[in-house]
């Protein structure tokens, strides 16, 4: 299923001036395409390839068309990592082509998405998340306050494959029950549809695994930051970005508490 077969939808008239309805738009159209691709024949490694490089040569063509001017960082595009033009950019957007690429590839899994992000002048200031396999896109442009969904015990969502030692001693203190995903759009995600309390991470990330996430977070009124309480920064030169904290704002303190009470050794 190359991109040439696919078939684009028409931009809703909105796109032309709007970044969030952009973003929104690119990241569902990108998930659109990837579900084809998933219906090509392809398995493992060749599918995973094939995921992460047709939504990135879409989403680059679509930013190409429709936002000439702006500046790109993306996961799969090597030679954007380094560059240091991008640092005096106005406008950047931070593309994940394809978050939770393992995922992708065990259909039919549904925990995979595709991040958008725009930064500018030192902000995410718009941003979406789509997750194909469940037929919905979170952006900046609608996305709501989650519901208060109060449970016995606060839900962590975590990495299913690489979950951090640190998330295990955070649990134990919180009396919290860990709930295990792919993507990492898909678990700031979960903390906005109601279907976990809190996602913390440590170990390794870069700046595409968080950015869009964290710019639907942020307009959700969620709280988001390092593990550490200090603000997540992203179009830096160095574009790792290794721990997170997304959080439902009122359990933001006693999770970051809990974060600073365990031993140091589980951070990293
Ligand atoms: N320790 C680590 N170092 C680098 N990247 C990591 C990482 N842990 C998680 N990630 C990245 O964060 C995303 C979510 O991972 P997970 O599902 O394990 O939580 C994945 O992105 P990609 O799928 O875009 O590579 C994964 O590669
Ligand atoms: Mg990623």
């Amino acid at each position: 299923m190359p991109a040439s077969s696919f078939t684009r939808g028409l931009a809703p008239d909105a796109v032309a001036t709007d970044d969030h309805a952009f973003a929104e738009w690119a990241a569902t159209e990108a998930g659109r395409l990837l579900l084809q691709v998933r219906e090509s024949g392809l398995e493992g490694k060749e599918l995973k390839n094939a995921g992460d490089r047709e939504s990135n040569e879409l989403l680059l063509s679509l930013l190409a068309e429709h936002r000439p001017e702006d500046a790109v960082l993306s996961e799969e595009s090597l030679a954007s990592h380094g560059d240091a033009t991008r640092r005096d950019a106005e406008r950047v957007w931070i593309i994940d082509p394809l978050d939770g690429t393992r995922e992708f590839s065990e259909p039919p899994r549904d925990d995979w998405a595709v991040h958008v992000a725009l930064w500018s002048k030192g902000e995410l200031i718009a941003g979406a998340v789509a997750l194909p396999a469940r037929d919905v896109t979170f952006s900046t442009a609608s996305v709501k306050a989650p519901e208060p969904t109060p449970t016995p015990a606060l839900r962590i969502a975590v990495s299913r494959t690489r979950a951090p030692a640190l998330v295990h001693d955070v649990a134990k203190t919180l009396g919290a029950e860990l709930v295990p995903m792919g993507s990492a759009g898909v678990k700031v995600m979960a903390v906005i549809d109601g279907s976990a309390d809190a996602y913390i991470h440590a170990g390794g990330q870069y700046e595409w695994d968080s950015a869009a996430p964290v710019a639907v977070a942020r307009a959700a009124g969620a709280h988001t930051s390092r593990i550490d309480g200090s603000p997540l920064k992203y179009n830096q030169q160095e574009v790792l970005l290794p721990d997170l904290v997304v959080c439902r704002s009122e359990v933001a303190e006693q999770v970051l508490n809990a974060i600073a009470d365990a031993p140091a050794e589980a951070a990293g």
